[in-house]
Formats: C-alpha cells, sequence, structure tokens
C-alpha cells in the first residue's frame, strides 16, 4: 500500500521531506504540492523529478481527493489553520513545529482532533526518534545515573537571518527542548525564566544573543539551556543529565578522529538537516506506517500543546525578568 501525501509549504524543510517521502522512505509518494511561492513547487518537482499536481489554493489540496495525508511545512504562523482544515477533511496530518504560534492555538486543534474522535495529528518533533537522544532516555530509565537532579543543555546555531527575533529563541529554537526534555524526563515542567548574558557582537542589534533559560519540572528537576543562535563556529546540540549517582551525556554525531598538523581533532556540523537526518527519515516513516495502520502513536496535538504551554511561559519570562509559572492542564484520557 503507498500513501498519498500533499506537501503545504515547500521551502527547506518541505523540500528536504518532499525528498525523503519520495526517495528514501517506503509506502508513500508526494503527488500535491502548494506554496504562496509556485516556482517553489516547480523547481522542487523539476529537481527531485516527482509527478506531482501543484494546487494554488492549500485548501483545494488538502480537500484533494487524491490527497489521503498532508504534510505542514509553511511558516509556524500558518500551521493552526491548516491543521484544523486536515482535521475537518478527516485527514492524517504531519505538522512541522511549532504546532501553532501559541498554547490557545493548539488547544483549538486538540480540541478539534478530540471532536473528530480519532487521533490524526502527528508534530514534527523528531528529537524523540533520534538514536542518540533514545539511548541517553534508556540510560535514565535503566537507573545507571540514578534520579536525575539537574539538566545543563545547549542549543547552538553558527547563525540566523535577520528576521530572526528575540522571541524565536523560544518559539522556533528552544522548543525544540522543550519537547524533547519533557520526553526524556518524563516530567512536566512548572516555572520558566530567562536571563541575558552580554549580547553577542555577531547578532543583529534587535535580538539578544545569547539566552539562558530555567526551567523546572514538577519533581523538582532544574534545567538550564543556552539558546545561542550566532555562535559561528557550528550547529551544536548539548544535553548534560546528572543524577544522583552519575552523569549522561547526549552522543556526539559520529565523526572520524583525526591526528594531524600537530591538531587532535572530529569535525563540528554545521547544518541542522545532517545533524537529526536519520531522525527526519524515521519520524516520516512512522508518520507513514501509522496513517496507513490507522493508529497514530507519534508526538501527538497534546505534546504540541504542552511544549506551546512552556513556550508561553518563556514568552512571557523573557519580557518580565520573572520567574514565571508554567500551569499544565490535566492531559484529556484521549491522550493516554
Ligand atoms: N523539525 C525541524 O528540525 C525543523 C522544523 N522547521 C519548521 O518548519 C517550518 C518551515 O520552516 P523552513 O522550511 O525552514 O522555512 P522556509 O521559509 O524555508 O519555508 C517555508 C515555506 O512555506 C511557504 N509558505 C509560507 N506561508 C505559506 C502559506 N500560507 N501557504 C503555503 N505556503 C506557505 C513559504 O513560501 C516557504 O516556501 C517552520 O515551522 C519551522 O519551524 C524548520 C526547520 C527544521
Ligand atoms: O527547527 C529547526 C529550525 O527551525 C531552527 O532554526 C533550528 O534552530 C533548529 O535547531 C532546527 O531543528
Amino acid at each position: 500500500m503507498t500513501l498519498n501525501i500533499g506537501v503545504i509549504g515547500t521551502g527547506a524543510i518541505g523540500r528536504e521531506h518532499i525528498r525523503r517521502c519520495s526517495q528514501v522512505l517506503q509506502h508513500s509518494r508526494v503527488v500535491a504540492l502548494n506554496d504562496i511561492n509556485r516556482s517553489n513547487c516547480e523547481q522542487i518537482i523539476h529537481d527531485l523529478g516527482i509527478q506531482a499536481e501543484i494546487y494554488d489554493n492549500a485548501h483545494d489540496l488538502i480537500n484533494a481527493p487524491e490527497v489521503q495525508a498532508i504534510l505542514v511545512t509553511s511558516w509556524g504562523p500558518t500551521h493552526e489553520e491548516f491543521v484544523l482544515a486536515a482535521i475537518k477533511a478527516g485527514k492524517a496530518v504531519f505538522c512541522e513545529k511549532p504546532l501553532a504560534v501559541t498554547a490557545q492555538g493548539c488547544m483549538n486543534i486538540v480540541e478539534a482532533e478530540i471532536a473528530a474522535g480519532k487521533k490524526l495529528v502527528q508534530v514534527g518533533f523528531m528529537r524523540p526518534y533520534d538514536a542518540g537522544y533514545r539511548a541517553l532516555k534508556a540510560v535514565i530509565n535503566n537507573g545507571d545515573i540514578g534520579e536525575p537532579l539537574m539538566l545543563h543543555c545547549a542549543h547552538r546555531n553558527p547563525e540566523v537571518g535577520d528576521s530572526y527575533t528575540t522571541d524565536m529563541a523560544i518559539t522556533d529554537t528552544l522548543i525544540h527542548e522543550l519537547d524533547v526534555l519533557r520526553w526524556l524526563l518524563k516530567d512536566d515542567y512548572v516555572s520558566a525564566q530567562v536571563i541575558y548574558p552580554r549580547s553577542t557582537s555577531k547578532a543583529a542589534s534587535h535580538l539578544k544573543d545569547p539566552q539562558i533559560v530555567l526551567l523546572e519540572t514538577a519533581k523538582g528537576v532544574r534545567i538550564d539551556v543556552e539558546i545561542f543562535v550566532n555562535c559561528t563556529y557550528g550547529y551544536d546540540i548539548q544535553c548534560e543529565v546528572v543524577g544522583e549517582s552519575g552523569i549522561a551525556r547526549l552522543p556526539e554525531p559520529m565523526s572520524v578522529q583525526t591526528r594531524s598538523a600537530a591538531k587532535l581533532s572530529t569535525r563540528i556540523l554545521t547544518d541542522w538537516k545532517k545533524r537529526f537526518i536519520d531522525a527526519y527519515d524515521v519520524e516520516l516513516q512512522d508518520f507513514i506506517n501509522n496513517v496507513l495502520s490507522g493508529e497514530m502513536t507519534g508526538p501527538s496535538a497534546w505534546d504540541g500543546f504542552a511544549a506551546a504551554v512552556a513556550a508561553d511561559a518563556c514568552v512571557a519570562a523573557q519580557k518580565s525578568g520573572d520567574i514565571v509559572p508554567v500551569t499544565m492542564p490535566v492531559k484529556p484520557a484521549f491522550y493516554n
């Protein structure tokens, strides 16, 4: 069986996902594309040699009879509208992060999905599919380092464009940590604070970079995440878990160690597409298999909501400088 997929948003990650659905993964085929910039769709059809219909209207793509499932890879503020339309059409939808740009937007999706009576949504949180994070979680679950007490994390990008704003450090970047750390610890956040170190001269003048986000969980675990999106040297994701009896670190991506010119070195990746390339493959194959089998098991609309609740608190904390409570409603039984 082959799943016919329609893709809304054919920019950086849209193109990557179209490539993997067409050339890498099993049981999928991209049959329809939409982008406000039609030439993006034409270019992809040309470059990848796929046979796909271009729709000028995203809602026509969602409702097209040949489209069985939808990938939403357009800009964050458009996600809520397209996911709600997919649910209304009764079609499964994989939506890139963020599920919606506010917790209220995510809640609208949660309510629509519950009303539809069927899980249809998977959020593009790929880190829980990453082999390194899964190995780290296994070490924690195994009790190898005792109960986790503290986490020291970093999310560093070499550079960002001028359109990247201070709040995007939370809504676009930290959102990955907000999801994966909750999954890693099986815990929810109760408070958030943001502090600003000296700003780098490499950032645009309107952007506060780096930032340090301090989170506390219901079990009392304290987490610090450094967000540094103009670090210049690479795309670098760090996660160290300090437990009662030991420390566990997220593995580095594989890299050959070289000894040359009086230096011992390994390479650091610079491109997010490569850092989690395997995880993107696995998450999307999971989506395809789940849609075909009729049981959605990946990161849910509730996970998208939970990350957004914490993100809202972090954005408030950015503005006030205060420690802001994170208040998570009880998870509906639908998502258990
Ligand atoms: N999971 C991950 O690691 C990553 C997730 N993302 C997420 O994917 C989304 C897209 O990011 P990028 O591909 O980097 O952005 P991009 O700017 O490269 O591509 C977005 C595309 O969406 C199109 N678009 C915007 N509004 C639209 C609308 N109303 N209807 C149809 N098309 C529309 C744009 O024309 C553009 O081609 C964002 O939400 C981003 O946070 C992006 C990169 C990595
Ligand atoms: O989602 C992503 C990008 O949108 C974002 O800009 C990067 O910081 C992330 O690491 C990447 O995974």
